[in-house]
């Protein structure tokens, strides 16, 4: 028997005009240099969208609200089966402007249009095709 248990991941896509807050996994971690959207694993009963909150302002220092879920995935990775759940995230108003342009901590603004072009873990695909539909062929 080989069951593995789902790891509950919450993931902040934190948009502000139509730039998305990207870094890129540490060489000492799974997935390692391929680019991500802050996120990470959901505290035993913690609700995803609060998970992504969280992992958002540990990781980045951005404090941001959860708007709405966009999209959840699983996925067998090599390492782990993990339900990863999208949350579509909006700096919060009282935010310095400077945060919605600098570099945070290693995370970039980077443009809708120049998504399809990072190297994304597999399960970020179907995120990747909604971002573009919603954002640049609008
Ligand atoms: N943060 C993040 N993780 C992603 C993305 N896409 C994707 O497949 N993942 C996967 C990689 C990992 O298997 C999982 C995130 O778990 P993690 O190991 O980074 O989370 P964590 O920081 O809470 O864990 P830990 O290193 O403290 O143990 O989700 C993404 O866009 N962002």
């Amino acid at each position: 028997m080989n069951e593995r248990k789902t790891n509950r991941i919450g993931i902040a896509v934190v948009e502000h005009q139509r730039q998305f807050l990207i870094g890129v996994r540490d060489h000492s971690t799974t997935l390692a240099g391929h680019h991500e959207f802050p996120g990470g694993k959901c505290e035993p009963g913690e609700a995803p969208d609060v998970c992504a909150a969280r992992e958002c302002l540990e990781e980045t220092g951005l404090s941001v609200r959860p708007a709405e879920e966009l999209l959840y995935v699983e996925h067998a990775y090599d390492h782990a089966d993990v339900l990863l759940h999208f949350w579509l995230c909006h700096p919060e108003p009282a935010v310095p402007a400077h945060l919605l342009t600098e570099d945070l901590k290693g995370f970039r603004w980077i443009p809708a249009e120049e998504l399809p072009a990072l190297n994304f873990p597999a399960a970020n695909a179907p995120l990747i095709d909604l971002l573009i539909n919603a954002y640049v062929r609008s």
